[in-house]
């Protein structure tokens, strides 16, 4: 495989459970060194297409490309998965689950067993070495599972909400366990609902939303979805109306200002021009910095509104 042989591709993926569609015609493909974020409401169909990426799940339509074939066999010892569902055995000891992993994955014994110690020491759980899974703290157990996903050092990492469960000073230690592992060169795809790690840590974000693909691009592109706003407040009379025409929506806030909800064509130069004309003396002029959560929000509304329009479309004929 050369280096810009995509690591994963899915090429019009769809999968149903009985009858009701989970993924539909999803496509995309992650590059060798991307780290990218699979963002969705629940249910939008993320786990369902990890799984098919994986080859653990088969798609009814479509193909899936891992490291250019067919997941399975040819992808063994390359892929690191951690999976939405937690779960270590529980008389295992953390370096023993560690170990365990890694020898599934092909590494000798003693190897796996060094590893295990060395991660444990690395990230903070030396102490926990020899304590069983079952005497663990949910984060803890849950770090080690992590561990247990990376230790024989694969290529791409395949991560289903890693984030979740975790406290902040944890999740934070994780975003530095991922930053590390891209350093290296690996390929990162992890699914999420905290945006922030989304838009610290991702080259690109994936958007589902009920079953389908509805954003694939940078963060910055998604963040031109999101509605632009200003904070504007004035020491005389006439700001709203004054304003008026460059909103889609505005709302007085508890302190007096008016936040207000940017049309597509408004920019703000001709908005602080049009308050001096009016004499609108303003004593705050605050754009705001778009968050990839508006964005999200904006995008997936937007899905459901087109869906419910299709609906409507359908009912109507
Ligand atoms: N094994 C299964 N059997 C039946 N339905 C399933 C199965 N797996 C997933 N589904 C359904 O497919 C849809 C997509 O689920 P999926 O778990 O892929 O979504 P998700 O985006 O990962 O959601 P979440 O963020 O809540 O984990 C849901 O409606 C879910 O109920």
């Amino acid at each position: 495989m050369d280096k810009t042989t995509p690591i994963l591709q899915l090429n019009n993926v769809s999968k149903s459970y009985g009858g009701t569609p989970a993924v539909k015609n999803v496509s995309f493909e992650v590059r060798p060194g991307e780290i990218v974020g699979f963002l969705g409401p629940n249910g939008a169909g993320k786990t369902t297409s990890l799984r098919m990426a994986l080859g653990y799940v088969k798609p009814d339509s479509g193909d899936v490309k891992l490291f250019g074939g067919p997941p399975g066999e040819s992808a063994f010892g390359r892929v690191g998965f951690l999976p939405e569902e937690r779960g270590l055995y529980k008389k295992q000891t953390a370096r023993e689950a560690i170990a365990h992993m890694a020898r599934l994955n092909g590494i000798k014994r003693r190897e796996a067993f060094a590893t295990a110690d060395e991660m444990l020491d690395r990230y903070g759980l030396g102490d926990a070495k020899r304590k069983k899974n079952k005497d663990m703290s949910k984060g803890m157990a849950q770090k080690v599972q992590l561990l247990s996903a990376i230790a024989h050092d694969p290529e791409f990492y395949i991560l289903d909400e890693p984030f979740s469960g975790l406290d902040p000073v944890n999740q934070q230690v994780l975003e530095t366990m991922v930053r590390e592992i891209a350093a290296r060169g690996r390929t990162i795809l992890f699914s999420t609902h905290v945006m922030e790690h989304a838009e610290r840590l991702c080259d690109r974000i994936l958007l589902m939303s009920r079953g389908g693909k509805v954003f694939d691009g940078s963060v910055s592109e998604a963040l031109d979805h999101a509605p632009r706003r200003v904070i504007l407040a004035s020491e005389n009379s006439g700001l709203a109306e004054t304003v008026t025409p460059f909103a889609v929506d505005m709302e007085r806030r508890a302190d007096g200002a008016l936040d207000l909800l940017l049309s597509r064509e408004a920019q703000t130069p001709d908005i602080l021009e049009r308050c001096v004309q009016a004499g609108v003396r303003l004593t705050r002029f605050e754009p705001m910095r778009a968050s990839l959560h508006e964005a999200f929000v904006a995008l997936v509304g937007r899905d459901a509104l087109d869906a419910d329009d299709a609906e409507m479309t359908e009912e109507l004929s």
